[in-house]
């Protein structure tokens, strides 16, 4: 998550994080949940209720709703604003550190509402340590400004973002990303993606993709980068979790070098509106696609989170909450490196017997 060193970059920025209240080392970081929302607006991707629901999906959120909501997140408009929920999600915040955690990466980028001065807010108010992102979202959101910008303009905005701030205000971001792609990759996609690269290779700081819902997605926009001149190692490729299902398919893609991204605990949907063909796996596919990872050899290019940002996954809904993967993920996942006779540090052992005082047999 820290910045390289960069020809444009400040020396003092080098190996540092950079949170929107300032510098840190990353050793500050703690438990770090990499893809997260904390306000934006999801309306680019509401889907029609079906034919019969339009009352359900114009009404209040309410308990006896929330299977619905769960199944149809995008067909209630309401549901799509998390920037109304600001309090609930200082809550949230508050709860997720006492649970342990410790930062988290916003990756609300142009085009979904990214709020700079209310990420800084909420960074004072509960101590956790906020990473904005710079860059663009996916074409539906471009601006007929974005659209005609050249790439030599995209990568001069996105830089000041990480040099100067963003948004008129002198907050600046720490990551680029999630820039989004859709499938096909549009032609004003391509030059956002090789406005990533240039701005990376002058700062030295870590990229996070948001693919096409598309298998041949997550290749495709490496390969771009990879071509502009971008750092595969220090980027991150978002959502594979509903992206590539494949095991072959998996390891060829992660063979590429980028960080391998299950961004989508806590989802769980039967009918996944954005591809009907996807099967939308549940948490227990995730752990056992993570352990395939593991298995392989990639235990160290694995990022985790929940990508909430919709309103119905805070618990003030009855979601499952910022906390969801350091409550319940964590020990299902170390029961089942016991089952399966994972490898796991000693370090990763140390800290969960302090933590929970759990017998755990992981080979070290
Ligand atoms: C905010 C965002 O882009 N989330 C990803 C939703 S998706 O359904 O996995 O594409």
């Amino acid at each position: 998550m820290f910045i390289g060193q960069g020809r444009r970059t400040m020396p003092e920025q080098s190996g540092k994080v950079q949170t929107v209240l300032g510098l840190i080392e990353p050793g500050q970081l703690g438990r770090t949940m990499t893809h997260e929302h904390l306000t934006m607006t999801f309306e680019c991707s509401h889907v029609p209720p079906a034919p019969g629901d339009e009352g359900l999906a114009a009404a209040p959120i309410e308990m006896k709703h929330l299977h619905w909501l769960q199944q149809n997140p995008y067909s209630h408009s309401e549901n799509l604003l998390l920037n109304q929920e600001i309090e609930a999600v200082k809550e949230e915040l508050l709860c997720y550190r006492k649970a342990g955690g410790g930062s988290i990466v916003e990756n609300t980028t142009t085009g979904i509402t990214r709020n700079l001065p209310v990420l800084r807010k909420l960074a004072k108010e509960t101590g956790v340590h906020i990473i904005a992102g710079a860059g663009y979202y996916v074409d539906v959101t471009h601006s007929d400004e974005t659209r005609k910008m050249t790439v030599e303009k995209l990568t001069d905005i996105i830089v000041s973002e990480v040099l100067h701030g963003a948004d008129g205000t002198d907050i600046r971001c720490g990551v680029i990303g999630e820039i989004g792609t859709s499938w096909p990759i549009t032609e004003s996609e391509k030059k956002v993606l090789r406005a990533t690269a240039h701005a990376q290779t002058q700062l030295g700081c870590p990229v996070i993709i948001h693919p096409g819902r598309n298998k041949a997605a997550p290749g495709e926009a490496i390969r771009i980068l990879q071509e502009a001149g971008g750092n595969i190692s220090k980027t991150v490729m978002s959502h594979l979790d509903r992206t590539l299902f494949d095991q072959q398919e998996l390891l060829e893609f992660a063979k590429m070098g980028s960080y391998l991204e299950y961004d989508l605990f806590g989802t769980e949907m039967l009918n996944y509106p954005f591809n009907l063909d996807v099967d939308m796996p549940s948490d227990s596919q995730r752990v056992q696609a993570l352990a395939f990872l593991i298995r392989e050899g990639y235990e160290d290019r694995i990022l985790i989170a929940h990508d909430i940002h919709t309103k119905h996954r805070l618990t003030k809904y009855g979601g499952h909450g910022f906390s969801h993967i350091l409550k319940n993920i964590v020990p299902k996942m170390l029961s089942r490196a016991t089952e399966k006779n994972l490898q796991c540090t000693a370090e990763d052992l140390q800290d969960e017997l302090m933590k929970g005082g759990k017998t755990l047999q992981c080979r070290v």
